[in-house]
């Protein structure tokens, strides 16, 4: 894939800040069943980076996800998605903006069953008003490996080939920033290489912002940068993190040990 230079001119700058969780704090219920699922987690995501958002089970990470791409609320604190507070708006405004500058894959692929895979890949478009720009259609499609598969409704798929539909669906209309929720673990190794070897290439040819939320250290090795929840706070982040890095630092957190340097 080449790198382009047609990009629209609202596209981030390379090095800006596309998307940030200021202070984000989550408590899901009240009183005694209070849960505090984030406790204050600040993070800034700048254009063309791939962060791993690493950490135990329960330690936050889909709800950090969620609260920066708008899934969900913040309870204080506040996520932003470039200059726009994501709090300041409307339900309305709030689902135009995911659908115009948020791209999303899900570990579950969630293709809609009576759709082609063309048809999947072009809904969130569609559904945004967008006409998607059909040499950059046709560059996803090819260098995902689906050309011969666009006809192929998701039962007709593998689950490699599901999960690569729905990477060209996230990045059909340039989105500023695609979240990846454990975008692998319904796949086999083989099928996940594919697909993280797809995203870190989106992020370091193409400038895509991507922010994935995984458990699998291999899988956060294919990121530039890993930030690491425990029990709702930021506790650590890793630049150019190796698999074997992340176990030892995971390691070292179930052992309530301090970070690893
Ligand atoms: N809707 C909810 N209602 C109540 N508690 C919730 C809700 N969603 C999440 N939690 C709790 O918040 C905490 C953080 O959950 P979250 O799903 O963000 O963690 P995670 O790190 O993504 O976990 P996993 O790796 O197991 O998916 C957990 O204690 C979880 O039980």
């Amino acid at each position: 894939m080449s790198q382009r230079s047609d990009a629209p001119a609202s596209s981030p700058r390379f090095g800006e800040v596309v998307a940030a969780g200021h202070h984000v704090t989550k408590v899901y219920g009240e009183g005694e069943t209070a849960v505090t699922a984030l406790a204050g987690v600040s993070a800034q995501f700048v254009s063309g980076e791939f962060t791993a958002i690493m950490g135990p089970s329960g330690s936050g990470k889909s709800t950090f996800m969620h609260c920066l791409a708008g899934l969900d609320t913040p309870t204080s604190g506040s996520a932003w998605i470039g200059d726009t507070e994501l709090g300041s708006l409307d339900e309305a405004r709030l689902t135009k903006l995911r659908r115009e500058r948020i791209g999303f894959v899900f570990q579950s692929f969630n293709l809609l069953p009576t759709l082609t895979a063309l048809e999947n890949i072009t809904l969130p478009c569609d559904l945004a008003g967008i006409t998607p720009d059909p040499a950059w259609l046709q560059e996803l499609v090819s260098t995902l490996g689906l050309a011969d598969r666009l006809g192929h409704r998701p039962d007709q798929l593998s689950g490699g080939q599901q999960q690569r539909v729905a990477c060209a669906r996230a990045l059909a209309s340039r989105p500023a920033i695609v979240f990846a929720d454990e975008p692998t673990g319904n796949l086999d190794s083989r099928a996940g290489a594919q697909v993280l070897s797809f995203l870190q290439m989106s992020a370091e040819i193409l400038g895509q912002t991507v922010v994935m939320v995984t458990h699998d250290p291999v899988a956060a090795a294919y990121a530039g940068r890993a930030l690491f929840l425990a029990d709702g706070r930021l506790v650590h982040e890793m630049a150019k993190p190796s698999a074997a890095g992340v176990l030892e630092q995971m390691k070292a957190f179930d052992a309530g040990q301090q970070a690893v340097r």
